[in-house]
């Protein structure tokens, strides 16, 4: 017989906090955003845990290696996508992992033949004062010099002249080896009062560079994602059809943990894949799975292996599942139905399966209402997707700056996965291709978001997740639809959006 339930289907939207009482001991410093990410025993501690209880989307407009990077830096964890192919995705994961804290990749680089007048255009729309020079102008090739805003003014040059007429010649300048250390290079950098110090190779080429504002920035990770090697943390998706080569090229890539990606998890087919991560890899790394919306999907995937549970379908900025399939449900009420199976299998079983809550998040208090409900972490796209570090482009429509957004059900996405595979017709889009508000550097939104989080945690006196799980008190908001209005997207033209 059918099954209706009983009750209505609520977004986050439809909640908001009562405060509970602030003691001395609640500030902001002495909130512990910290939280599990995978299984681990009732009472013991996760294998894997992260300082921020924020992760970014398995999706091509979020997570590159750039920002997985940014994001470690910050405290949080990012999942590669895996809408690629399986060697790409190893290379994207074993980038993250090679990654010397403080060592970036050089991204603004010339060539001794372009102009000053490019390398001002370069510089200002960087907002850098300083650029490498390379034989090819790429970020790999024969190091050749440096050149600053200190350098030239088109005032005083002509800026029809070559970089390499004002550029100071690699010759004279400090260098050092791939070999040395970050704290090595900090010191290069204050003996010599340098602004960038250029890591250059055996045979001559630019490997890296460490630059003297990421040392007052590095001072504030506090709460990096990193391993036992220091390496940072990374997740990656991985899929339901070609798990047996694909998870083991990510394990051998060093991924931390991975997790399935799809819009429906209680499925048979994320059985399969789960018995082959913990019975054949013999739990090699921890696999997440999902998504799902109630209690029996939890259960079926906690037991056959989840290492968490992703919930949301439907709720996504760029989503149009619900509008396309009809499933979902109000991402508040799949929480509550989840987090209430979860805490009776941790009673039943002695383990703890944390929960993640994935999508449709408007406002950064919706991240609040998400642990408040009961969620361990939160995924996000729309968010990450905004800043600098992600991989979309920015563009300028009407004077305003945007990044491009897309969902991984959209035939954009699709037209990517499926062009290995021969395939490329899709009979109908489950997500819409377009664009939201360019909002900067990950790093001061990151921080913005914290801060209102540790705020609203001291209002509503929960120092810890755990405390704020079993103390917040909500109230549910008048009348409210589960309409995402809030969300801008501005649709591509062209893309099958019915609402989003
Ligand atoms: N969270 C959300 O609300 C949504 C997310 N998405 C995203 O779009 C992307 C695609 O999601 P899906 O379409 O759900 O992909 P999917 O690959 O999980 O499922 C597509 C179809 O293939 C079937 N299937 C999966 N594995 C199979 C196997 N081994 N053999 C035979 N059939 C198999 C599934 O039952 C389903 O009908 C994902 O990145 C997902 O995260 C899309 C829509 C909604
Ligand atoms: O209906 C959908 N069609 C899509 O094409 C699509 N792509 C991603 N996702 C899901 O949306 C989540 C990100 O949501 P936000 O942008 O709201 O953070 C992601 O984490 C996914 O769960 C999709 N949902
Ligand atoms: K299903």
């Amino acid at each position: 017989m059918v099954v209706i339930l009983p009750e209505v289907s609520r977004t986050l939207n439809e909640y908001l906090l009562v405060p509970n009482l602030t003691t001395e001991e609640c500030t902001p410093d002495n909130v512990d955003l910290s939280t599990p990410i995978v299984r681990y025993p009732v009472g013991g501690e996760s294998p894997l845990r992260i300082a921020v209880p924020l992760v970014s989307a398995i999706m091509q407009a979020v997570s590159s290696p750039r920002l997985a990077i940014a994001l470690a830096q910050t405290g949080g964890l990012s999942f590669i996508h895996q809408n690629q192919g399986i060697a790409e995705q190893a290379e994207s994961v074993s980038a993250v992992k090679r990654h010397k804290a403080g060592f970036r990749h050089s991204d603004i680089n010339t060539k001794p033949s372009a102009t000053l007048g490019e390398v001002s255009r370069l510089l200002r729309a960087a907002e850098r004062d300083i650029a490498v020079v390379t034989e090819d102008g790429s970020a790999g090739g024969r190091f050749v010099g440096l050149i600053s805003t200190a350098d030239f003014h088109p005032h005083r040059h002509d800026l029809n002249d070559t970089v390499e007429s004002r550029m100071r010649p690699a010759a004279g300048l400090v260098t050092a080896p791939p070999t040395i250390s970050l704290s090595d290079a900090n010191t290069l950098i204050w003996d010599h009062r340098l602004d960038l110090l250029p890591i250059v190779t055996d045979n001559g080429h630019l490997a890296s560079i460490v630059l003297r504002r990421d040392y007052e920035l590095h001072k504030q990770f506090r709460n990096e994602s990193i391993d036992d090697d220091k390496r940072f943390r990374v997740g990656a998706g991985v899929n339901t059809r070609d798990y047996r080569d694909r998870i083991p090229a990510l394990v051998e890539a060093g991924a931390d943990v991975l997790c399935i990606d799809s819009s429906d998890g209680y499925s048979v087919w994320q059985r399969n894949t789960l018995q082959y991560a913990v019975g054949e890899l013999g739990g090699a790394v921890p696999v997440g799975a999902g998504n799902v919306v109630d209690g029996r999907g939890f259960r079926y995937l906690a037991e056959a292996g989840a290492a968490f549970v992703k919930v949301g379908i439907g709720g996504g900025s760029i989503c149009i599942t619900r509008d396309q399939k009809g499933i979902g449900r109000g991402q508040a009420s799949a929480l509550i139905d989840v987090v209430a199976e979860r805490d009776r299998y941790a009673q039943e079983t002695g383990v703890y399966v944390p929960v993640c809550c994935d999508g449709g998040l408007l406002a950064d208090y919706h991240m609040a209402i998400a642990l408040a409900l009961g969620a361990d972490f939160i995924m996000l796209g729309r968010y990450f997707a905004r800043f600098d570090e992600s991989p979309s482009n920015l563009v300028n429509l009407d004077g305003q700056l945007y990044k491009e957004y897309w969902g991984e059900g959209s035939q954009r996405a699709r037209n990517v996965a499926r062009y290995d595979q021969g395939e490329t017709e899709m009979p109908f889009e489950e997500g819409v291709d377009g664009y939201v508000p360019y909002a900067g550097s990950l790093y001061p939104n990151i921080a913005r978001t914290v801060s209102k989080l540790r705020a609203t945690m001291v209002s509503c006196g929960a120092v810890t997740v755990p405390a704020f799980h079993r103390d917040a008190v909500l109230v549910q908001v008048s009348q409210q639809s589960y309409e995402q209005n809030g969300a801008e997207v501005r649709l591509r033209s062209g893309s099958g959006g019915s609402g989003q």
